[in-house]
């Protein structure tokens, strides 16, 4: 075996034997065999071994592949399950989304944006170049100043926001008006990632708006800017004015006897002649001039850069010129007018209130100047309204200390000059300006809402006249009062005739109540009812001023009343003007036929007294007769009459009634109406004709 390379595993067995690798006896090599086959049961024995233990990784890994493979199903399952639910819910999503106005958008931190709907792209049309593009807020978008800046703080401070609108330019033009809502996008290191939102197209919604925000500024009945309009126009008209240092004038337009109108053709023509007033007024002014309407009857022009007084006479004449041209309205031509007051700015106030105002007082100046016209404000317009401030204060005070009195003017028969009635005329006894005509303060009483109680203090000192003619054994006139439109609409008119005549046992046949045509046409239904109810107190009625409203005759005789009285501006043309002879003929024989008897009013002269006479006029009025006097002037005068004597008006003795010393004159009593005055029968009351003779 010497010089033999032996296998390892027997030179293993050897070295383990104890043995060399040089073996050459027998007993050393059965020795040897004996280790060789150690070695290869050995062998054997770590063979199965390491068979077995294999044996046992692979079951081991078999079982772990199986357990693996089956956990990898059910994973596998499970995410397809995961992707189909998500399918079907992304689905319904869209679905969703497409059947919704919103649109869904996504931008980065630096809100550029990452993903836009389709729709978005669809409605603003430029969707696709707006990925990795920032809103830019400028020439393409707007956006309300107040709710940009709301926008911009949001985002800055990583808030939501809600409902922000703009309008972007479209590159086709069209502006499309967006709203959109978004909700800032943190990690989950909360570090801000960009917004996500919806918007929607809400640009029909816009528009409804707007239009909805017109009609409430546009007047309905002309189109122009209403009130409201107008004063958020005069505010920007101001700021721009006191900006360029420039200057501008407001007109404030008033119709003259616009309610005439309303009242005779009813408010459907009134309408229809405001409105044609309002496009013609737009048509014949500069475009850069606002015209709207304040309501009622008032109009109000804005001059935007004129305050020339000549060219802002030239404007007011084109105004008045538009508004006088003839108008066809309810099958009729008609002609109205108006008044203008006008205020510039910075001269006539700095301030919306302060130029209305002025514009207003100015208005009202040309209405008292004659109507038609108009009229600048000036500072003599301010001490009239700050006169007329204080005038109503001591009205007031009047009120309440009864500071009036009663003046009479007689009412007598055309041909025999018999007293048939006395007119009570209102004055009030000024404790330092001394006696006021009512010209003076029955327009303020009206405009400030004073008349029904000024009325009531009339009414209640002709019952008491009465009252105390009759306590002095003189047989009372027939006394008119006069009745102003404002008070007839007022309820309490019957309360206070009824309360006054029971107060004075005065009863309703002694009482004339005078009415004008505007106070029975303001409301002709109750006009109507009134009248009837005043009839059944047994008070008669006159109708004032007839002729000057624009009521038809025919409107006569829907009112139950007993006597017309033909105005003044008739009778001063006669007998010459043959236009007012016609219209005093066709009053009377209308009257006539109605069975109304007619007083004419302001009778200054024999022939208009002769002409009137003429044309079978039952009465008449007026300073060829007697000017209306204090009390005791009238009773002395007709104690003269009555007593045969002709005296001047004005010179007859006194004779004091009603808390002053009363004197009856003679020893037969005094009578206004005694069937003793110069042979004529006069029964009691006043449907009665004659009384006393009455002369100059
Ligand atoms: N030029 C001229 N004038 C004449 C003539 N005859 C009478 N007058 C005046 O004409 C007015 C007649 O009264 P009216 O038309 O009812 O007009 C009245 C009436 O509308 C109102 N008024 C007077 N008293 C009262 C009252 O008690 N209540 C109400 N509501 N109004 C009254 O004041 C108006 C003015 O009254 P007055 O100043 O007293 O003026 C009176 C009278 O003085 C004449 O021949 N020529």
């Amino acid at each position: 075996m010497r010089g033999q390379v032996l296998h390892p595993l027997l030179l293993r067995q050897l070295r383990r034997a104890g043995l060399s690798a040089d073996v050459d006896d027998a007993v050393a090599f059965g020795e040897l065999l004996k280790h060789v086959s150690r070695a290869y049961a050995e062998h054997d024995q770590e063979r199965t071994l390491l068979e077995r233990s294999q044996d046992l990784a692979s079951q081991e890994m078999v079982a772990l592949n199986d357990a693996l493979r089956a956990e990898r199903d059910a994973l596998e399952q499970r995410v397809l399950d995961r992707t189909a639910a998500l399918e079907v819910s992304q689905s319904r999503l869209s679905s969703l989304l497409s059947l919704s106005a919103d649109w869904i958008w996504e931008q980065d931190a630096e809100l550029r944006f990452t993903y836009v709907s389709e729709e978005f792209s669809t409605a603003v049309g430029f969707a696709p170049r707006l990925i990795g593009k920032r809103h830019e807020f400028g020439a393409t978008i707007e956006a309300d100043g107040e709710a940009q800046a709301e926008y911009e703080r949001s985002v800055a401070e990583r808030r939501p926001y809600r409902d922000f609108t703009y309008a972007i330019v479209r590159p086709d033009g069209v502006k499309r008006w967006i709203r959109a809502s978004g909700e800032p996008v943190f990690d989950a290191d909360a570090v801000f990632r960009g917004y996500r939102g919806v918007g929607r197209d809400v640009t029909e919604i816009i528009a409804a708006h707007q239009v909805v925000k017109q009609m409430a500024q546009l007047d309905h009945l002309t189109g122009l800017p209403n009130r409201r309009l107008f004063l958020i126009e005069l505010d920007r008209a101001i700021a721009r004015a006191h900006r360029d240092g420039s200057g501008f004038s407001v007109c404030f337009v008033d119709l003259d006897r616009f309610k005439h109108v309303n009242d005779t053709l009813g408010h459907l023509a009134g309408d229809q002649l405001l409105a044609t007033l309002g496009k013609r007024l737009r048509a014949d002014l500069r475009a850069t001039d606002l015209v709207a309407r304040m309501g009622g009857d008032e109009f109000v022009v804005l001059l935007e850069g004129t305050t020339d007084p000549a060219d802002v006479s030239r404007l007011a004449g084109v105004l008045l010129g538009t508004v006088n041209q003839v108008l066809h309205v309810a099958g009729r031509d008609m002609q109205v007018s108006a008044s203008i007051g006008i205020a510039r700015y910075p001269d006539d106030g700095i301030d919306a209130t302060t130029l209305l105002s002025h514009a207003d007082s100015a208005m009202y100046e040309a209405k008292a100047a004659g109507k038609n016209r108009f009229h600048f404000h000036t500072e003599v317009a301010a001490r009239e309204a700050a006169r007329q401030f204080e005038l109503e204060a001591q009205l007031r005070l009047a009120i309440a200390r009864e500071e009036f009195e009663l003046h009479y003017q007689p009412k007598l028969g055309v041909d025999d000059r018999a007293v048939t009635a006395v007119e009570a005329l209102v004055r009030w006894r000024h404790p330092n300006r001394g006696l006021v005509m009512p010209g003076e303060f029955i327009a303020l009483a009206e405009d400030r809402g004073l008349i029904v109680a000024i009325g009531r203090l009339v009414i209640k000192m002709a019952c008491r006249q009465i009252a105390a003619w009759r306590r002095q054994g003189i047989e009372p006139p027939c006394v008119a009062i006069n009745v102003s439109a404002k008070q007839f609409a007022d309820d309490v008119l019957l309360a206070d005739l009824t309360a006054a005549m029971t107060e004075s046992s005065v009863g309703g046949g002694e009482l004339v109540v005078e009415l004008t045509e505007t106070a029975l046409m303001a409301d002709p239904e109750r006009a109507t009812g009134v009248l009837e109810a005043l009839r059944r107190l047994g008070v008669r009625i006159a109708i004032d001023d007839f002729g000057t409203g624009y009521s038809s005759l025919s409107y006569l005789k829907r009112f139950p009343a007993d006597e017309v009285k033909i105005d003044r501006s008739f009778v001063d043309g006669l007998p010459e003007d043959p236009d007012d002879l016609a219209i005093t003929q066709a009053v009377i024989a209308m009257a006539h036929s109605l069975g109304m008897k007619v007083v004419a009013e302001g009778v200054e002269t024999e022939a208009q007294r002769s002409a009137l006479a003429a044309m079978g006029c039952d009465q008449m009025q007026g300073y060829l007769l007697g000017r209306p006097m204090p009390v005791e002037d009238l009773v002395g005068r007709l104690s003269k009459a009555v007593h045969g004597a002709v005296a001047p008006v004005l010179d007859g003795p006194s004779v004091h009634v009603d808390g002053v010393a009363a004197t009856s004159v003679g020893s037969t009593p005094v009578s206004l109406g005694s069937p003793t005055c110069e042979g004529v029968h006069m029964p009691a009351g006043c449907a009665s004709q004659a009384s006393a003779s009455f002369t100059q």
